[in-house]
């Protein structure tokens, strides 16, 4: 059965807890808009679209009770760099003021965004031949989403076009979602995969091993820059070293009509015991300084193309 992150259930949302993933499957019931922001801000929920999505659905459950611009900046606040959080809050907010079903139009917001994961997914197959092996990295499937996934959509759509496929999923640190996430989303879809430390992926390249790398996005600008999970851009100057197609794949909720630049974007910084510990396990002297960035930014220039429901941008034709 496939995969879902979260489900609107009439007065509350039901969201799968992706902090206790894969060892347990937690559900958390959230019932006000504070919940909600709990959640994205300390990444039981996480991944650009699904943001989006659960956002607006806390943008229903919050005025119910409270004052509409008090919950949107509530919302807004909880994390910097996922674009489609903004998008999301904004047309909420417009359907409010418009005075239209606002219950409906986060229905709408999920709806279309798994819609448009189906259909990248068909587009985005045709980058990938039978027998392909590629890289992918974060965890951008059915649980960063409303279902399906982006780039992992995309691989998804073509192991079911019958492709035989076989993806490298670099693990992600310091939060894992590629080792802890991906695999996990990879193993239940019984799609070959083999887990790789984020440093292995230039050593892999160089040998000939990795045929595409295929990734998501937080906030795409108007130049065609890319923010994603910390690690993407090194990633994508070792595909341009090693003539390795690189494509980003994303919704057009994810472009920022208002950005020119990735030099613009907000870049989200975490704590630094995010990297120095996980789950409680200390592996570095408690004292040491970590820098905990938890985005980068790839330019255009290293992208071959970007896959988006309405079409495919080359950004350096
Ligand atoms: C479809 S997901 C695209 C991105 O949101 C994904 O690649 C990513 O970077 C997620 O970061 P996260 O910090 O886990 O929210």
């Amino acid at each position: 059965m496939e995969v879902r992150a979260f489900y609107w259930e009439d007065d509350h949302l039901l969201l799968l807890d992706q902090r206790e993933l894969p060892q347990k499957e937690v559900w958390l019931e959230l019932r006000d808009h504070k919940a909600v922001a709990k959640a994205i801000k300390e990444m039981a929920v996480r991944g650009a679209p699904a943001i989006g999505c659960v956002a607006a659905y806390g943008f229903v459950l919050g005025v119910k009770k409270e004052d509409p611009q008090k919950v949107y900046e509530v919302l807004k606040s909880t994390r910097p760099t996922a674009y489609n959080l903004f998008w999301a809050l904004d047309r909420m907010m417009k359907a409010l003021k418009e005075g239209r079903d606002i219950t409906e139009e986060a229905i709408s917001i999920e709806r279309e965004d798994y819609e448009a994961n189906r259909r990248m997914g068909e587009i985005g197959s045709q980058f990938i031949d039978d027998g392909m092996r590629v890289l992918t990295h974060c965890n951008t499937g059915a649980l960063a989403t409303a279902g399906w996934g982006t780039a992992l959509g995309v691989i998804r759509s073509a192991h079911y076009s019958g492709k035989r496929i076989h993806v490298f999923v670099n693990e992600t640190r310091p939060y894992m979602q590629g080792a802890r996430l991906t695999a996990w989303e990879l193993l239940k879809e019984g799609i070959p995969h083999t887990l790789i430390t984020d440093m292995t992926a230039g050593f892999l390249m160089k040998k000939g091993l990795i045929d595409a790398v295929f990734v998501g996005a937080d906030r795409i600008t108007k130049r065609g820059d890319v923010a994603n999970k910390i690690g993407t851009y090194t990633l994508s100057v070792l595909a341009k070293t090693h003539n390795i197609p690189f494509y980003v794949v994303a919704p057009t909720s994810t472009f920022d009509p208002n950005m020119e630049s990735g030099e613009d974007v907000p870049i989200e910084e975490r704590s630094e015991e995010e990297v120095k510990s996980f789950k409680g396990c200390h592996f570095s002297p408690k004292e040491t300084k970590a820098l905990h960035i938890a985005f980068d930014i790839t330019p255009a220039e290293n992208i071959t193309a970007i896959i988006t429901e309405k079409g495919i941008i080359y950004p350096n034709r």
